[in-house]
């Protein structure tokens, strides 16, 4: 059996999670970066990483590709601990060689991987409208990313993993970027995890998030399904404690005598004066992400555990 049939039958045998992280933690210097880490990711999903900043998301991102040893717990990507070729990473800071260019950079991740695919890089690029004679110190901040994007997807990996790969970008390459990602998906089942910031550009592209905060996991599920167990009821402040007593509250506003509680799987029927909403994707982000302590750390994933 060759490494990757291994690799692929643990796959399998481990629930047909891509990746699965078990308590996992990272502390520098006495101070935790993450902590309590356990999820399980499908594979074939795009799943976004969103926290805000020093939320522990690149320490889990370099735990994940095997940049960073964890301090406690395991992550495993397609069932093993170790051993990380079917997986590609695209670094923050998008390392490339200045002095390279375009299509030397191309040579240079031909050499270096056996399961390149040259003409879709080429492809991409001419798509782009990246010269390939170009030095890669000449490139603008975008189209290094979509160089270093071509690279990681020239590889051909099972899982493409990338730290903040739309944050230098204009509106309409990050577009091309999330569409990239998903003709990815759709054409070879690669399971992409992404970190991000702007979370108005995760609808529509995403189908799994992760929510850190402060080191810790808030949420990790189907998007669907997590916007669908949350609604936002509103009623009399007065009724809010008995409410929250009743029902797993996220997070409560009070203005004057109305109270808006963000509840998860709110059980019906609750009290008349009481009214209930669906909530959309972005407002059920800012929400955990402005109350650290929101959301009890919690898997909802699909994903059988072991
Ligand atoms: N090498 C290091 N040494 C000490 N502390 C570190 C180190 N790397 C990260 N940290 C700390 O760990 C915490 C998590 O950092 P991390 O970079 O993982 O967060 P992040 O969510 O990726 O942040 P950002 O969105 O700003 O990139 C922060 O408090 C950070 O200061």
């Amino acid at each position: 059996m060759t490494a990757n049939s291994v690799a692929a039958q643990s796959a399998v045998t481990d629930g047909g999670a891509v990746l699965r992280a078990s308590g996992l933690g990272k502390r520098y210097r006495g101070v935790w970066a993450l902590r309590d880490c356990s999820l399980s990711i499908p594979a074939g999903r795009v799943v976004a990483l969103v926290g805000p900043n020093g939320a522990g998301k690149t320490t889990l991102i370099h735990m994940i590709v095997g940049l960073l040893a964890p301090t406690e717990g395991e992550v495993r990507v397609f069932g093993a601990a170790t051993g990380r070729d079917r997986v590609a990473f695209v670094a923050q800071d998008k390392p490339l060689y200045n002095g390279f260019s375009v299509a030397e950079t191309l040579r240079f991740g031909r050499t270096l991987n056996p399961g390149w695919d040259d003409a879709m890089a080429r492809r991409r690029l001419a798509d782009l409208d990246i010269p390939l004679r170009r030095k890669v110190g000449a490139l603008s901040g975008g189209q290094r990313t979509q160089v270093a994007l071509t690279i990681a997807l020239a590889k051909r990996p099972d899982l493409l993993v990338l730290d903040e790969p739309l944050a230098d970008l204009d509106p309409l390459a990050r577009h091309d970027v999330t569409r990239g990602l998903m003709a990815a998906v759709a054409e070879h089942g690669t399971t992409v995890l992404f970190s991000s910031h702007v979370v108005s550009d995760l609808e529509g592209t995403c189908d799994w998030l992760v929510m850190l905060n402060r080191g810790r996991v808030q949420v990790s599920g189907d998007l669907d399904d997590l916007v669908a167990s949350h609604r936002l009821l509103t009623g009399p402040a007065e009724a809010a404690d008995e409410i929250a007593a009743r029902l797993p509250v996220v997070a409560r506003t009070m203005s004057g005598r109305q109270a808006s509680l963000l509840v998860r799987d709110p059980a019906p029927p609750i009290d008349p004066r009481w009214s209930s909403h669906a909530i959309g994707l972005n407002d059920l982000i800012v929400t955990y992400l402005r109350d650290p302590r929101a959301g009890a750390p919690r898997d909802l994933s699909a994903v059988p555990a072991e």
